[in-house]
């Protein structure tokens, strides 16, 4: 291996936390003041030892009582002032970590937007969720609690071992000195603690991973019986977060020992010496009161050190899986000079197209090798192959879900690499065989490309309705997409056009999906419209009305429609034949079924397929089938 290719040596934990920089920028004021409170809480907290020291040796010792009264007055003060600096504390890092919380959220979830598919092919979704939610929280604990704390408690340190010099040379040396091994024993700590801490951080996107998918798959697990299967997945996963936890949880055990005994034993010989001292008058009992006192104070941070360190190596483990995310980078993107695709009459051309996925074995040829199609404005192109041919990887490709591995894609003659995403995708729409719909009601499910709707009038009280698609014409464009996509269903819901639906739209029915998803093509008015499939859930009698709607549509827009039935295919003016990475025909539906071995070879594999999944009680199914056969028949007859 050369030097260039071994990884990059991990960053010390300082750096790698400052890359929080740019999320608390507008923050540091609020935090810097928070850390000024909290370290004027901790020089009170430090005088008070002081004060009490003077009244030993002073009033005290002389019996001037009068002086009493004032002197624990002094000490009722310092009291009162620090738990106000305290307060002050809190209330100052509270905003600057919810303010870091949004931002970081909001970077990560605009990024995962941005990311290209490929990428979401990739990383398991709980991954992405655990680390959009539970790292973002972790650092913000780590940034209202943690640094300020920890910046505190060792200015506190080292005011409070300067002071103990300061008091007894002697007694603080030894006292020094006796805690000088929790330094070693925090470092040996921190670095056991680092890898268990990203190990069980990552073992708990697992986990979120394999929750999500069960919830996800409910239905088909339910179906299947597989709960049980499910819950020893997530049992398992379960127990190896268990297991890290419980190795995180020991090492913190060993940790807190270490803590905890050595300022205690260090106490214990500063006492026994310092009683020593003080009895031969080499110390006053004032001072040494105040030594001890002090010492006291100094307790709570030297032991919080311990849980600080292991916050702050979570955050920045969190820290390293959240960037994780946003270091990736986003390879499709808008070229430097990318104009807005002008509106055309909406030719697509497909120019000697390559495609192979990015984490395709060497062994395996491209996916797609030289596909060579032109589709006309106002065309329907019906594409066609055997399962597994290509066919959806091809559409994914006309709005820059993959960008080509070489060749191009032209619209009205412009590359599309060469025009912004955004333009790009309100002028071709897509509808895809799984139809994901989001949690949220129907007409913004709808109306979601276009985002040119968004507003709409102010309501009767003047205010504006917000980020919903409403007025006139959101509600004519809605309606027409409705219509021809045969979603009329959706008026007859409990609210109508703005019932909400269920999670991913599983309160629908695949079909009553499949529909709205349509509608949601439709409704971009597209000058193409990029169909995968999206009818294959319908009965035959629903699809053959959408079918009819659909033409109306066709008729003025450039379709390229991925068929698996033959009704499909009779949407289509031409037909395109995909056969082995390549465009193998290209002509009607009648010259293919003529000259093409292949296109009969494919056809007859549809119609079984068609068959096998057509709803046989319907009359117009029984139509639709005879229609095909004798056409078939009749084609074959004339060969
Ligand atoms: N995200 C992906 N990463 C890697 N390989 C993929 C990915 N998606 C699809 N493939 C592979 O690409 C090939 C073509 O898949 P594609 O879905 O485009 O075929 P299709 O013709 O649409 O199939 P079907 O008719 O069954 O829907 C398949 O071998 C598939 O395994």
């Amino acid at each position: 291996m050369t030097d260039s290719a071994l990884p990059a040596p991990r960053p010390s934990t300082f750096r790698a936390l400052l890359r929080i920089y740019p999320f608390v920028q507008g923050a540091v004021p609020r935090l810097a003041l928070g850390g000024v409170a909290a370290l004027f809480a901790a020089v009170v907290a430090l005088s008070i030892p002081l004060a009490l020291g003077w009244m030993v040796d002073g009033p005290l010792a002389s019996g001037d009582t009068a002086q009493i009264l004032p002197t624990a007055a002094v000490v009722l003060g310092l009291g009162v002032a620090e738990a106000f600096f305290v307060f002050l504390r809190r209330a100052l890092v509270l905003g600057p970590g919810t303010h870091v919380d949004g931002k970081m959220r909001n970077a990560i979830y605009v990024h995962l937007q941005k990311l290209p598919v490929s990428f979401h092919d990739k990383w398991q979704s709980g991954q992405l969720l655990s680390r959009a939610m539970g790292d973002v929280s972790t650092v913000r604990r780590w940034l209202s609690f943690g640094i300020v704390m920890l910046a505190v408690n060792g200015i506190t340190i080292v005011i409070g071992f300067t002071m103990l010099f300061v008091f007894n040379p002697v007694l603080g040396a030894i006292f020094t000195l006796f805690s000088l091994p929790l330094f070693f024993f925090s470092a040996r700590f921190q670095r056991r603690l680092e890898k268990l801490s990203r190990r069980a951080q990552d073992q708990q996107g697992d986990l979120a991973t394999i929750v999500e998918e069960s919830v996800h798959g409910i239905r088909i697990l339910k179906a299947f019986g597989r709960e049980s299967h499910a819950l020893e997945g997530l049992t398992e996963q379960a127990s190896a977060v268990r297991t890290t936890e419980l190795l995180k949880g020991r090492t913190m055990a060993g940790m807190w020992f270490w803590l905890l005994f050595i300022p205690d034993s260090a106490f214990a010989v500063t006492l026994v010496l310092g009683i020593a001292l003080a009895s031969t008058g080499s110390v006053t009992v004032g001072t040494l009161f105040a030594f001890f006192a002090t010492a006291t104070i100094l307790r709570g941070p030297i032991q919080s050190i311990g849980f600080l360190l292991s916050l702050t190596i979570d955050a920045r483990n969190a820290l390293d899986r959240f960037f994780d995310v946003l270091d990736t980078p986003i390879s499709i993107l808008d070229a430097d000079n990318a104009l807005d695709l002008a509106a055309g009459k909406g030719s697509l051309v497909f120019d000697n197209v390559h495609f192979r996925y990015e984490d395709a074995s060497a062994a395996t040829p491209d996916i797609l090798r030289g596909i060579t199609l032109e589709i006309l404005p106002g065309e329907t192109m019906a594409l066609v192959g055997l399962t597994g041919s290509g066919k959806t990887t091809l559409t994914a490709l006309t709005t820059r879900l993959f960008d080509v591995t070489s060749g191009r894609i032209l619209i009205d003659g412009t590359d599309i690499r060469d025009v912004t995403a955004g333009s790009l995708r309100t002028r071709v729409a897509m509808a895809f065989e799984d139809a994901t719909l989001f949690s949220l009601p129907v007409r913004e499910n709808v109306l979601l490309g276009r985002a040119d709707l968004v507003g709409g009038e102010p309501d009767a009280s003047g205010a504006m309705p917000g980020v919903t698609h409403s007025g006139p014409g959101a509600e004519a464009v809605l309606n027409q997409a409705l219509d021809v996509a045969q979603a009329g269903f959706a008026r007859d819901l409990p609210r109508g056009l703005d019932t909400t639906i269920g999670e991913e739209g599983l309160s629908l029915s695949g079909g009553q999906r499949q529909r709205l998803a349509l509608a949601r093509a439709i409704a971009v008015a597209p000058s193409i419209l990029v169909l995968d499939d999206p009818l294959s859930a319908l009965d035959v009698t629903t699809e053959a009305m959408v079918e009819e709607a659909l033409r109306r549509v066709l008729a003025t827009t450039t379709a390229l429609i991925v068929a698996h039935r033959p009704s499909t295919v009779a949407l289509a003016d031409r037909v395109a034949l995909l056969h082995e990475g390549r465009i193998e025909d290209v002509g009607t539906h009648t010259e293919l079924m003529k000259r093409s071995e292949t296109y009969r070879y494919v056809m007859s594999s549809l119609d079984e397929e068609a068959r096998e999944t057509t709803n046989t009680g319907s009359i117009k199914t029984v139509e639709l089938e005879r229609e095909y056969r004798a056409l078939t028949r009749d084609e074959e007859a004339a060969l």
